[in-house]
C-alpha cells in the first residue's frame, strides 16, 4: 500500500496473508469458515511451493495471540485466469479445517448483486504489500482510502486503454494506491467486499495505471459453486 497508514490493530479481521515458505507474497479475505478468496496471479510466484494462510494478524513478526497459520487443503484458479491478462483473476483457498471465528477472525461479506459501483464512491484497500517504490516491506497491516474512477474514463489513454472489462473496476491511483504484495486483498465499500486487488499494470502510485480490482458480484455463481462441491 502506498500512501497509507498503519490500520487499527485487529480492525480488519478478514484479512489474510497468503505465505510461501514463511514470507508473505499476497493478501487474501476470509469469505466464509473454511474460505479464502485471493488472487489466481498469486499462485505464479509459488514454484510448486505450498501456500499457508495466516489469519488474525497485525503484524507479520510478532507473537500475536489469535494469529493462526493455516494449512491449504486446495487451492481453485479460475479456469479462466493466465499470466498474460487480468482476466478473472481469482483463487478460492480451503483451509485444511475451519477458521476459529473471534474478535481478531471475521468473515467479510461479498457483494452478490452484479451492480457497478458509482464512480466516486470511496473504498478501501489493505494489505502488507509495497509501501514504496523502492519495495519496502511493512510489518504491520496498512491500509488506504481510493475512489472509484469509472470504467469508461479508466478505459481511455493514457489510462488501461480499453483493457478494463465489465468484470474489473478501477480506483484512483495517485500517489494512494495498491502495490506489490497488495494482489488478492479486499476493495471494500461501505463495509462490503466488492473486489480483489490485481496487479494490473505492475505499477504503484503512477495516476496513469490506476489500481485494478476483480469485481466479486461477477463471480458470486462461480465462488457458491466452487464452495458447495468441495468436500468436507
Ligand atoms: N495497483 C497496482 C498494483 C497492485 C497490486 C500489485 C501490483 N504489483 C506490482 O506493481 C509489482 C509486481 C511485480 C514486481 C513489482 N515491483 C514493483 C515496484 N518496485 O514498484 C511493483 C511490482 C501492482
Amino acid at each position: 500500500i502506498l500512501g497509507g497508514s498503519t490500520a487499527g490493530a485487529h480492525q480488519r479481521p478478514y484479512m489474510a496473508s497468503l505465505q510461501v515458505d514463511g514470507h508473505h507474497v499476497c493478501g487474501g479475505l476470509l469469505i466464509a469458515e473454511q474460505w479464502v478468496l485471493s488472487a489466481a496471479h498469486c499462485m505464479e510466484d509459488m514454484k510448486g511451493k505450498t501456500f499457508q494462510v495466516l489469519l488474525g494478524a497485525h503484524s507479520l513478526s510478532q507473537p500475536e495471540p489469535h494469529k493462526r497459520l493455516y494449512a491449504v487443503r486446495a487451492a481453485v484458479r479460475h479456469p479462466g485466469s493466465n499470466i498474460e491478462t487480468n482476466d478473472d483473476d481469482l483463487l478460492l483457498l480451503q483451509l485444511e479445517e475451519k477458521a476459529t471465528l473471534s474478535e481478531h477472525v471475521k468473515i467479510l461479506p461479498f457483494q452478490r448483486q452484479d451492480v457497478d459501483v458509482p464512480p466516486g464512491t470511496m473504498c478501501e484497500a489493505a494489505g502488507w504489500g509495497f509501501t514504496s517504490h523502492s519495495g519496502r516491506k511493512p510489518d504491520e497491516l496498512q491500509q488506504v482510502e481510493r475512489p472509484v474512477k469509472s470504467r469508461e474514463e479508466c478505459n481511455r489513454r493514457p489510462y488501461h486503454d480499453n483493457t478494463i472489462t465489465d468484470k474489473m473496476l478501477c480506483t484512483d491511483s495517485r500517489k494512494k494506491d495498491t502495490c506489490k504484495g497488495d494482489s488478492g486483498g479486499p476493495l471494500i465499500c461501505n463495509g462490503v467486499a466488492e473486489g480483489v486487488v490485481t496487479a494490473g499494470a505492475r505499477v504503484c502510485g503512477n495516476y496513469k495505471k490506476p489500481g485494478i480490482y476483480t469485481r466479486i458480484a461477477a463471480y458470486v455463481d462461480w465462488i457458491d459453486g466452487v464452495m458447495a462441491a468441495a468436500e468436507e
